[in-house]
């Protein structure tokens, strides 16, 4: 699980969450969400230990994360961001293999174990037709889904996701939410990942985090459904 403990962070300029207590719970699908720039990226980014200038502490799985080095989080925590990766001459394969990093020796070796690992994320985001294609030949949405399968094969107990779906058709982004649900429900995996889509986030969801600056509200879909903090932060939607 994820725990935040006083925690503040922002930029100069500007403050985006003050003072936050919260906890992520294993064994459940959360969405992150808030208006644009309320700071889900620099969340995220904080948690992933991409981002140390926050007051207060990032507790994953009992361990403060400034007291476990990178090789640790690794094993701990994946995490998928939104930034196109288009490595020329880098296959799928190759790529959804560096999640198995933390596993292998020194030399980036894959064991019958590492590679099949690797098989099986590619084929839980239904990409496995594409093991052998290079990523500068693929679309967005292609390459997405073998980001998200690099994270399976880091095989960690949090796996944090940068809007997933973003680059995603619809069908290819209840898949991937049906997905995370199963990691979450069937292997106790906490994941929490950041969306604008309020109806995907509201009816796939176990549990809520919004970003009401520079308040952090954590509930289950349904009270958070109920709770007004929606409209009032994004107006009248149906949802
Ligand atoms: N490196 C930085 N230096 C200064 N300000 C930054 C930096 N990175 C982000 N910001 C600002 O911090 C705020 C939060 O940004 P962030 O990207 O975390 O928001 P977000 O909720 O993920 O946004 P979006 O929904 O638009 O993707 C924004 O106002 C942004 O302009």
């Amino acid at each position: 699980m994820i725990e935040l403990h006083n925690f503040s962070i922002g930029y100069e300029s500007r403050k985006l969450l003050d003072n936050v207590n919260a906890a992520i719970n294993a064994g459940s699908l959360t969405a992150l969400i808030g208006r644009n720039g309320s700071g889900k990226s620099t969340l995220l980014r904080a948690i992933a230990g991409l981002n140390s200038k926050y007051t207060g502490n990032i507790v994953i799985d009992g361990l403060d994360i400034t007291k476990i080095n990178t090789h640790e989080l690794a094993h701990r925590l994946a995490f998928v961001n939104t930034q196109r990766t288009r490595i020329a001459n880098l296959t799928c394969l190759q790529l959804v293999g560096l999640g198995r990093t933390p596993y292998t020796d020194w030399i980036g070796r894959l064991s019958t174990k590492d590679t099949e690992a690797v098989e099986k994320a590619l084929e839980a985001v239904g990409m496995q037709e594409y093991s052998r294609r290079t990523l500068d030949t693929m679309s967005d949405g292609e390459c997405q889904r073998v980001m998200v399968a690099r994270a399976l094969a880091q095989d960690t107990p949090v796996i944090l996701l940068d809007e997933p779906t973003s680059f995603l058709d619809l069908p290819n982004r209840y898949e991937l939410c049906v997905l995370l649900g199963k990691l979450a429900h069937e292997l106790n995996k906490c994941v929490l990942f950041s969306t604008h889509e309020l109806e995907i986030a509201m009816r796939m969801c176990d549990n809520i985090v919004l970003v009401d600056n520079p308040h952090l509200h954590i509930m289950p879909t349904d009270e958070m459904r109920k709770s007004g903090l929606i409209e009032r932060l994004f107006g009248k939607i149906v949802i």
